[in-house]
């Protein structure tokens, strides 16, 4: 047998990621990766991608800093916890949510009857060094961000460890072996996807 036909034939009895029956739902911090790991594994999917903040900014014409400016932090909650219960009615998919997001009770009880919750398990240097030099994080933009990012960290982590799911994180995997270990830990939610 030939170098690629032994290929060929691992690949046959490996089994493959095939119908998804739950949409998967990214939480965790900002700049964990939801909105990247979750669009790559949407596409290995080959299932819809959708994201919550971007679609919160396409339903306002706004981007979040403006509407954290103009409406306030209460407002755009209410907006997400709207938007994330739309999407997960309308469609099954990979669902990014913001930072925000699964700090909501009522949220994470949404995510739980119509998905499954995967957390993004990313620790503070990594985040930080993934958002520091970017200005669209407006609950950042404080006299000292650093500081800021790692109070909500502190006190977010015991809500984003609630998620069914958790997939560490460290500064080294590269978003498509992220993807592989959100579906190494999907093995074992045959409710979730069904492998071909
Ligand atoms: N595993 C990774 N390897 C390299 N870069 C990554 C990885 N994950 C995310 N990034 C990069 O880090 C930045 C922040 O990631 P991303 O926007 O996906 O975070 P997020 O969790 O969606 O944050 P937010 O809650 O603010 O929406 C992006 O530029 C993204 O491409
Ligand atoms: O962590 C947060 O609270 C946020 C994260 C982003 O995804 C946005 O939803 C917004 O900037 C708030
Ligand atoms: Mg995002």
């Amino acid at each position: 047998m030939s170098e690629n036909e032994q290929k060929q034939d691992v690949e046959a009895a490996t089994p493959k990621p095939g119908i998804l029956k739950k949409t998967i739902v990214m939480v965790g911090m900002m700049g964990a990766g939801k909105t990247a790991v979750g669009r790559a594994l949407a596409a290995r999917l080959d299932v819809p991608f959708l994201d919550s903040d971007h679609e919160i900014e396409a339903a306002a014409n706004m981007t979040i800093p403006e509407i954290f400016e103009r409406d306030g932090v209460e407002y755009f909650r209410k907006k997400e916890s709207q938007v994330i219960s739309r999407l997960l009615a309308e469609e099954r998919g990979v669902l990014s949510t913001g930072g925000g997001a699964f700090l909501s009770e009522e949220n994470r009880e949404i995510i739980k009857e119509n998905g499954v919750s995967v957390w993004l398990q990313a620790d503070l240097e990594v985040t930080w060094n993934r958002v520091k030099h970017r200005n669209t994080r407006p609950l950042l933009r404080t006299d000292n961000p650093r500081k800021t990012l790692s109070e909500l960290y502190d006190a977010r982590v015991p809500m984003y460890a609630k998620a069914d799911l958790h997939v560490p994180s460290d500064g080294q995997v590269t978003i498509e072996e992220m993807v592989d270990r959100a579906l190494q830990a999907l093995k074992n939610r045959p409710d979730v996807l069904e492998w071909t």
